[in-house]
This record gives structure tokens, C-alpha cells and sequence, in this order.
């Protein structure tokens, strides 16, 4: 079958287009997929659907034509990818299959309806507001980093580095240990350092993160709207702009009353076929 890769600050996603919802896709066929050696490579996988055709896009299939079916490389689902949504636009507009209507594009994810923007070379995507609604920890060699539980339809848990300790020197090489009784589901965690003052946004961030399903990538959306959301309630404010850099590139997050604002460069790359495993 059809394949295409594309990227978003160096988050990378394969992307199948499956319209018709036919394909069996199962978590060892995107763990397969997503496998940097035995497979393409990739932090996960886009399922292109029509909304009407996926159980779990049906019921926004009056709203948005386009379901993004996101799975995590390690085969799991989740419910928002805010990096994939905006590739997942640049696929749906570079190929034809959707245009924007008065310049908004919707597409139907599992945490709901998410509306995209062209943005020059950029897509932004409104998402949910972040709701920051916890205090707990992570841990990481020996080191227990205090942090902040925000919900952004997927979860996440922010923890700003205490001075003196480098955000290049963490070891992600292993997943960080968490509360499994506030995540019961696991969670996406972020460690946060400030970044120099930029004339013209409310705050400046650099993050490092370890992605639940996915180990550690070189940048994540909806874990940047969730640093975004903790850096501009750290600085006494619910509403802003936040400059967010990850390892990948750099990120624009904007926290309104109601919504988040997600941009940033969102690429395809490379388009193949892929030969499915024999049943
Ligand atoms: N990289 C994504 C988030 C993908 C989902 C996440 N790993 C989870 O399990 O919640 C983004 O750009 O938001």
C-alpha cells in the first residue's frame, strides 16, 4: 500500500491513507511500521479515514470529512497528537483531498474536533485549552522533578528543571517513573528549562520530552501547548503567547480564553509503497 512520510519539528509520522477504513491495522503492524530498522521509522502512525468511516470519527463526520486515526509507535493509541494533526492537514491539503473553507480546515481526532490554519509555510491547529488540574512528580536517575498535570485531550506532566540542572544532560533513554494512580494511562512528560527573552511573546521555553508510547522524539505539540499553558500560569497570566523551542525546531503556542493555538513548520518528505507482512 501507499505510504508517505512527513514531519513536524522532527516528529515523524507515517502516514497511510486508508479512506474507506479497510485496512487492519493492528498494534504489531504499526509497531512494525514505525520500527527504525525493520520498518520505516516513525514516533507513529496517521491513518488518513473519512469520518464516517471509523467508529470513532462517525460522530463528527458532520463536521470534518477527514478522521486522523493516530497511533503511537509502540502500537497504543491516543486520543490527540498535535504535531501529527498538523501534518496530517499539510498531507489532506497538498493532495486535494480537503481545502479550507474561508481559510479553516476541521479534522476529527479522538479528543475532538481540532481546526487548522495555513500559516505561510507553517499550520497552526486549534485545539483545546490546556487544563492544568494537578501537582505531582516524575522521576529520573535518582532525581524527583515536581510538576504540574495538564490535560490537552492527551496527558501530560510538565516539570520545570530546578537552576543548576542541564536540560541536555537527562538521560531519556528510559521512560521516567510517574504517578500511576493520577495516570492511570500513562502520561507525556516534559522537562522545561526558560530560554532567553524574545521581544513580542509572553514567555520563551525550552523542552525536552518523553513521549508515553513513543519514547523520547524530538518535539511534541500537544506536550508544547501544555508547557506553554504551565509557563504563562507560572508568570501569572492564563492567556498569551509562549515560544516554544524543542530538540526538532521551534514551536508558536497561543493560550486564548477558550482555545490553543499549536504552528509551526508541518512537512512531507517522501512518499512509497509498503509491503504489508503476509497474514
Ligand atoms: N507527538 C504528539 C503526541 C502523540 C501522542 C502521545 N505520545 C500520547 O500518547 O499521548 C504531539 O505532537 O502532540
Amino acid at each position: 500500500m501507499e505510504f508517505i512520510k512527513g514531519h513536524g519539528t522532527g516528529n515523524d509520522f507515517v502516514i497511510l491513507p486508508d479512506p474507506d477504513g479497510a485496512l487492519d491495522l493492528t498494534p504489531d503492524l504499526v509497531a512494525t511500521i514505525c520500527d527504525r530498522r525493520r520498518g520505516i521509522g516513525g514516533d507513529g502512525v496517521l491513518r488518513v479515514v473519512r469520518a464516517a468511516k471509523h467508529p470513532d470519527g462517525a460522530a463528527l463526520a458532520g463536521e470534518a470529512e477527514w478522521f486522523m486515526d493516530y497511533w503511537n509507535s509502540d502500537g497504543s493509541f491516543a486520543e490527540m497528537c498535535g504535531n501529527g494533526s498538523r501534518v496530517f492537514v499539510r498531507y489532506l491539503l497538498d493532495t486535494g483531498l480537503a481545502a479550507p473553507t474561508a481559510g479553516v480546515l476541521p479534522v476529527a481526532t479522538r479528543a475532538g474536533l481540532v481546526r487548522a490554519r495555513v500559516d505561510g509555510d507553517a499550520i497552526a491547529v486549534e485545539m483545546r485549552r490546556p487544563r492544568l488540574y494537578a501537582t505531582s512528580a516524575a522521576t529520573l536517575g535518582g532525581l524527583t522533578l515536581p510538576g504540574t498535570a495538564v490535560d490537552v485531550g492527551n496527558p501530560h506532566l510538565v516539570c520545570p528543571l530546578p537552576s543548576g540542572l542541564d536540560l541536555a544532560g537527562l538521560d531519556l533513554t528510559r521512560a521516567p517513573g510517574f504517578d500511576p494512580a493520577l495516570f492511570a494511562s500513562g502520561v507525556n512528560v516534559e522537562f522545561t528549562v526558560p530560554g532567553g527573552p524574545i521581544d513580542g511573546v509572553d514567555a520563551h521555553v525550552r523542552m525536552r520530552v518523553y513521549e508515553r508510547g513513543s519514547a523520547e522524539t524530538l518535539s511534541c505539540g500537544t506536550g508544547a501547548c501544555a508547557v506553554a499553558a504551565v509557563a504563562l500560569h507560572d508568570a501569572g497570566r492564563e492567556t498569551g503567547t509562549v515560544v516554544v523551542d524543542v530538540p526538532g525546531g521551534r514551536l508558536i503556542v497561543t493560550v486564548t480564553d477558550n482555545f490553543c493555538w499549536l504552528s509551526g513548520p508541518a512537512l512531507l518528505i517522501a512518499t512509497g509503497t509498503l509491503t504489508l507482512p503476509a497474514p
